[in-house]
């Protein structure tokens, strides 16, 4: 076995924050005792080769997305690329699936917090996507607690006291499959620079999480494969290969078999529905199927349409999976997938248990239930689910359907989707917009914001999960509408958006959070720091990439000198 020991011996040095480094490596983030068991002079060392192999790569990836932006901003439109259409008509396979993760029909999602992890485990799903990424505000705090409560996990050994409870969570004997989440390309780690750089986040996320668990993973979960992941936002398959090179070098230094790591693939962008037999095809030795993440995909289609004022969005509520394109989406990914041998994940239905009203509670499950049935009938092989509540309604439908059978790769083939065109891809969603479209927005934006900056990623809102990937599409539609002075056309008054509207909505919203959350949890929180990103955004002349990207220099803290910019 080659293992991690045959690295490169490095001089070893000390951080100014007391963590042993190798050289080139300086860690920025809180000294803690319990994190330099993870932050280990070993792992940082396995964490810089990745970053030094892959980051002109990665880099190159980026510029691409720009160019791709530049293209779409010019009138142009994402459709399938004749260059690489031998791939999408060649007879080709993935590897075959794992056996421990066949059966995927209910996985339950959360940030790496511990009760959370524990309870996600325990859930009765068969798998639980830990995340770094939509669900987790990447505070250094969170990044290390997350990879210390993920090795616990992984050794079996998390455990969590609930002290105004007086509980204690351990897991129990049957436990769900871990995949693991890390956070997009585009995300910096400004806690851990490597030769005088920002470390690129996703690299942190997977190296260190690869390095301290593919041993006891591939022993306690995977039956000899693994670690598994989720790969969030890609736009293109030249990010996929990104992704297999960097699955290569991990399993040569660990001396693990070509072909043990394993990822599902979030087709989460507009651009990337155009790539997904692509995708498959860079991923065909690690890949475990593509997922339909629905709600950025929602924020992908308003970004890479924000100089088309032809394909403006109605209100948020009503672009739902039944809307023509995305339906054409969820049914041409099942096609892809179970002609490449694979699974074709579902997505998350937003709704959450809800506890102080019965009626309100049966209703939010009956649309939990109907989306998923929606989903097994079309033929995917599983889906997600936000909350412990939710696992047995969803578990129910999709049994109900597929019975004994783990997946329905080889049963719901789905040739008729072989004739979606690019246009049933990018077709104009239908609706109106209110202004109770442009009040929700404007509401749940600035307080996911608020959230986030206080180290929540996930929050019940209304009701419904909120995640980065909702609260973007909140952003970007604001953006859209006051941008081009949409006419509020669902409230047959004729009113125009416009900044003055806006800043009269800001405000009255603003006054209602106070109402809703009292004066001192206003007064304490970062209700009024949202407000100022949240509406800067809203109202930029040029669309952000990223709510997260900007929003992330609040949440940077170097050590010993005090909080600091990017
Ligand atoms: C677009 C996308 O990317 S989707 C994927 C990313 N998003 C997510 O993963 C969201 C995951 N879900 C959540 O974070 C939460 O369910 C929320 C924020 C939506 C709601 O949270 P809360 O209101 O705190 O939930 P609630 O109070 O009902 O929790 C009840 C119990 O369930 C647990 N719980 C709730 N959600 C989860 C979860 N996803 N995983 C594990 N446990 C959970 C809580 O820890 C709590 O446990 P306890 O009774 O032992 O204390
Ligand atoms: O990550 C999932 C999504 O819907 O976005
Ligand atoms: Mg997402």
């Amino acid at each position: 076995m080659l293992g991690f020991g045959t690295f490169t011996q490095s001089t070893q040095r000390k951080s100014e924050m007391g963590y042993d480094v190798p050289e080139g490596v300086d860690i920025r983030g809180r000294y803690d005792p319990e994190f330099a068991k993870i932050l280990t002079k070993d792992a940082l060392q396995f964490v810089t080769e990745l970053q030094r192999e892959f980051k002109n790569h990665i880099k190159y990836a980026m510029e691409c997305r720009k160019e791709a932006k530049m293209r779409y901003n010019n009138g142009g439109l994402p459709g399938f690329d004749p260059a690489t259409m031998y791939i999408r008509e060649g007879d080709w396979i993935c590897a075959p699936v794992p056996p421990s993760v066949a059966d995927r029909r209910v996985e339950i999602t959360g940030p790496v917090e511990r009760k959370m992890i524990i309870n996600a485990l325990n859930s009765g799903a068969k798998v639980f996507m830990a995340d770094f990424e939509d669900a987790l505000s990447p505070s250094w705090e969170n990044l290390m607690r997350g990879q210390v409560n993920l090795r616990d996990a992984v050794n079996g050994t998390i455990s969590f006291h609930d002290q105004a409870r007086n509980r204690v969570y351990k897991l129990n004997d049957r436990t769900a499959k871990l995949f693991v989440r890390p956070r997009g390309w585009h995300l910096p780690e400004a806690h851990i620079y490597i030769d005088g750089e920002p470390a690129t986040g996703c690299l942190v996320d997977f190296g260190l999480y690869f390095f301290h668990n593919y041993a006891a993973f591939r022993r306690n979960q995977g039956e000899g494969f693994g670690p598994f992941f989720y790969l969030p936002k890609m736009e293109h398959s030249r990010e996929a290969r990104i992704w297999n090179n960097v699955f290569e070098r991990a399993e040569k230094l660990a001396g693990i078999e070509r072909g043990s790591i394993r990822a599902t693939v979030l087709i989460e962008t507009l651009p990337a529905v155009f790539q997904m037999d692509e995708i498959l095809y860079e991923l065909r030795d690690h890949s475990v199927g593509l997922n339909c993440g629905r709600w950025d995909y929602i924020f992908s289609y308003v970004k890479t349409f924000q100089a088309h004022p032809d394909r403006l969005l109605p209100d948020r509520v009503q672009v739902g999976m039944t809307q023509h394109f995305m339906k054409s989406y969820s049914d041409l990914l099942i096609r892809t997938c179970h002609r490449r041998g694979v699974h074709a994940m579902g997505g998350m239905a937003a709704q959450i248990p809800i506890r102080d009203d019965p009626a309100a509670n049966d209703a939010a499950l009956e649309l939990v239930r109907r989306d998923k049935l929606r989903e097994v009938k079309a033929g995917h092989d599983g889906t997600w689910a936000a909350h412990p509540g939710l696992i047995s309604a969803c578990m129910e439908v999709f049994t109900n359907y597929m019975g004994n059978s783990p997946n329905q790769i080889e049963t719901m083939k789905r040739e008729d989707a072989a004739v979606l065109t690019e246009e049933d891809l990018l077709q104009r969603p239908r609706g109106v917009r209110t202004m109770e479209g442009l009040r929700l927005n404007t509401r749940v934006g600035i307080q996911y914001l608020a959230a986030w900056l206080t180290g929540s990623g996930s929050v019940p809102l209304y009701n419904l999960m909120e995640d980065a990937a909702t609260a973007e599409i909140s952003r970007v539609q604001n953006w859209q509408w006051l941008k081009y002075g949409v006419e509020l056309n669902g409230d047959g008054l004729g009113v125009k958006v416009n900044h003055e509207l806006f800043g009269r909505v800001v405000e009255d919203e603003m006054a209602r959070i106070e109402r809703e959350v009292g004066k001192e949890k206003f007064k304490k929180g970062m209700y009024r720091e949202a407000c100022k990103i949240f509406t800067r955004q809203c109202t930029a002349t040029t669309l952000d990439d990223f709510l997260t990207l900007d929003a992330y220099n609040n949440i940077v803290i170097h050590h010993p000198k005090g909080a600091s910019r990017l």
